[in-house]
Parts: C-alpha cells; sequence; structure tokens
C-alpha cells in the first residue's frame, strides 16, 4: 500500500463550502419570500469547549445570509428557567432554529432540555421525535456531527451498500446516529464501546472506520485494514510541553495514513462540515414551519378566495 498522499486526506473544506452555497442559496430565495432565516444559540455558563465551533456557527451563518444571535445564560440557571426560555424561543415566529451547545452545568437535565426545543425548531435532530425519525429512514434532518461524518464518507464514492463499517463510541449525540445512517444507507455496521472485547479486531475488518470517543491516538495503524477510509470526529485538546495548545483527534494520524486510503485531518475534517450541516438543517426546520403555515393560513386564503 503505498503511503497517502495528500489527496487521499479527506478535507472537510470543499464538502463544507458545497453545502453552504446550497444553503446560501436557499436561504436568498426564502428571504425574498418573506422568511429570513434566523438561528438561536444557547449556551449555559461559560464553556469554552464550545467557544470554537459558536465563532465557526456565526461566521458561516452570516456567510450562508441565516441570522445567527447567541443567548448566553448564567451557570445558576435553573432547568425550568431553561425551559420557558426556549419556550418562548418555540413561540417567537423570527426564531427559526434553536441549538443548545453542550455541555450545560451537572444541574441540567440535557435530555429534558432537548426535548423542550420544538421537533419544528430541532436543528440539531436531537429531539426523540427527531431521532426516531432516522430509524424510520427519514433522513434529512439528523444530528449535524452524524450527518457530516457520513457525508465525508460518502465524499470518497465509496458505494455504501454491503460496506462493512465500524463505529467506535456509542453516545446519542455521534455514534449511535452514525450507525442509523449508515443502515439506512445499506452499510454493514458494527458498534464499539468501552464494553467491546477486542476493538483492535473488530476495527481491522472496517472499510470504512468512524471514530467518536475523546480519547486522542486510541486508533493506531494495526487497527486499520489497509486501504480502508477513517473517519476521526474526536476533538480533543492537547498541551504541548511549550504550554500552546492545539487540537488532536482520536486517530493517530501519523502512523494511520501510511495505511488508510483516506482519512480525515483533526482540525480540517469533520468539523468545518458539521457547521455546514447545521445551516443546511436549518433550512430544513424553515421549509417544514413554512409548511405548516401554508397548511393553517393557505387554506382559509384559498377557501376564501372560492368563495
Ligand atoms: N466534530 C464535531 O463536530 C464533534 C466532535 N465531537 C468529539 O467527538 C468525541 C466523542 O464525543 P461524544 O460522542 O459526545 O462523547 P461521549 O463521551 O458522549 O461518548 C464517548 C463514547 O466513546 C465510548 N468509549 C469510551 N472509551 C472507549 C474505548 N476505550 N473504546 C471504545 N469506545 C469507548 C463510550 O462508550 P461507553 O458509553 O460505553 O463508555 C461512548 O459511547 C469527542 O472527542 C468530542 O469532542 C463531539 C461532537 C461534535
Ligand atoms: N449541542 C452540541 N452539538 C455539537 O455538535 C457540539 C456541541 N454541542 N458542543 C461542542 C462540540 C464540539 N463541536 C465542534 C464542531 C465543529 C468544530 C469546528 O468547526 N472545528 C474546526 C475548527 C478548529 C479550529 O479552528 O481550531 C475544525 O475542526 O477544523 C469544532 C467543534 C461540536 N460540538
Amino acid at each position: 500500500m503505498p503511503p497517502l498522499d495528500d489527496n487521499r486526506y479527506l478535507k472537510g473544506g470543499p464538502v463544507a463550502a458545497r453545502i453552504i452555497a446550497e444553503v446560501r442559496a436557499a436561504a436568498q430565495k426564502a428571504t425574498e419570500e418573506g422568511f429570513r432565516p434566523k438561528l438561536v444559540s444557547i449556551t449555559v455558563g461559560d464553556v469554552a469547549a464550545v467557544d470554537v465551533y459558536v465563532r465557526n456557527q456565526r461566521a458561516k451563518a452570516e456567510l450562508a445570509g441565516i441570522d445567527f444571535e447567541e443567548r448566553p445564560f448564567p451557570a445558576e440557571l435553573t432547568a425550568g428557567e431553561l425551559e420557558a426560555a426556549i419556550h418562548g424561543m418555540n413561540a417567537d415566529p423570527r426564531i427559526t432554529g434553536i441549538i443548545i451547545q453542550r455541555p450545560v452545568p451537572p444541574h441540567i437535565p440535557i435530555k429534558a432540555i432537548q426535548a423542550a426545543v420544538h421537533p419544528l425548531k430541532d436543528v440539531e435532530g436531537m429531539h426523540p421525535a427527531s431521532i426516531g425519525n432516522i430509524v424510520y429512514n427519514q433522513l434529512e434532518l439528523a444530528p449535524c456531527t452524524a450527518a457530516a461524518s457520513v457525508e465525508l464518507l460518502k465524499a470518497t464514492g465509496l458505494d455504501l451498500k454491503g460496506l462493512e463499517v465500524v463505529v467506535v463510541g456509542h453516545s446519542e449525540i455521534v455514534g449511535k446516529p452514525i450507525a442509523f445512517l449508515l443502515m439506512s444507507e445499506g452499510a454493514t455496521v458494527t458498534v464499539c464501546h468501552h464494553m467491546t472485547r477486542s476493538l483492535a479486531a473488530h476495527a481491522r475488518r472496517a472499510d470504512a472506520l468512524f471514530v467518536a470517543v475523546g480519547k486522542p491516538r486510541l486508533i493506531k495503524a494495526d487497527m486499520v485494514k489497509p486501504g480502508a477510509a477513517v473517519i476521526d470526529i474526536g476533538i480533543n485538546a492537547e498541551t504541548l510541553p511549550d504550554g500552546s495548545s492545539r487540537i488532536v483527534g482520536d486517530v493517530d494520524t501519523e502512523s494511520v495514513k501510511e495505511v488508510a486510503s483516506w482519512i480525515t485531518p483533526v482540525p480540517g475534517g469533520v468539523g468545518p462540515v458539521t457547521v455546514a450541516i447545521l445551516l443546511r438543517n436549518t433550512m430544513v426546520a424553515l421549509n417544514r414551519q413554512r409548511a405548516v403555515y401554508r397548511a393553517t393560513f393557505g387554506t382559509a386564503e384559498a377557501t376564501l378566495a372560492a368563495e
């Protein structure tokens, strides 16, 4: 197997740019028709871990013509107060989508809070109803990171039907939705987690390996099948001896790139595509809201016109 040349890095930039261009055209059309999309980002407390994510969301939303508003709440906020604020946003027709940045403080029950977001405004695809849609093969509004990871695998041109795929990590926000999306596309999916007996034995069988664990360099070259596609979802901050910090994934990229045919870099891989999918989901949400609006008010108009 020849060493991976630069072309085989599965970079997120071009995929994200294509999606954002599509979103921009759709957002412009919707705005002209009187429905300007708007995304609201909720953070609770001082969460340094999401700073980069929120900064990129704002920058790309501006590029796409989607309004972006940050609503920071103090760490002492109660779950009831946060739910009330979300109900207010659900009822506000100017707001298209709501994203609750993770993590939230331990006294806030994240599942209940995610369920408080109206499914029509759930641009993260984390409401139980949204997750349920994925199980029923309705894939147009999926959790952003999971959808981004699958989008990158598709960019390899590999046929997903019957593809042997291994997903490492089974969180509700990343690993599990990746597995459901891939099953819907016809892949044969194995899901590994911390109780899996031999991670290496499973991982080595994969034509496509997805890793979402949160452990730097968990996946080494001897755990990867030659020629495989490796999608590294991990985002881990690492402090260097000189005190500076950098972001690394869950895959030992240096060694794995000698074995794999495709590998997503960190940074510059899944991250930028995640942001693009969030914006695409915002347009999916807007279109659904418009359909409800038409069904509610358009009919009355048609009835009046007919009279
Ligand atoms: N690029 C992006 O857009 C995003 C990146 N991330 C990154 O992805 C990574 C995962 O995030 P998230 O899913 O939220 O994390 P969680 O901590 O919620 O989940 C980690 C998963 O890894 C599993 N796991 C833990 N240790 C092992 C092990 N040794 N071998 C196999 N599996 C193991 C856990 O299994 P168990 O539950 O059984 O212990 C769990 O399912 C993080 O680095 C995070 O920063 C997250 C969101 C977005
Ligand atoms: N409800 C919720 N959903 C999430 O999906 C979620 C979250 N909370 N909390 C935090 C994590 C982390 N995350 C990132 C997504 C993109 C980049 C990103 O765009 N990264 C770029 C830039 C990195 C840089 O500039 O250093 C890259 O990887 O190239 C980073 C981090 C989403 N997460």
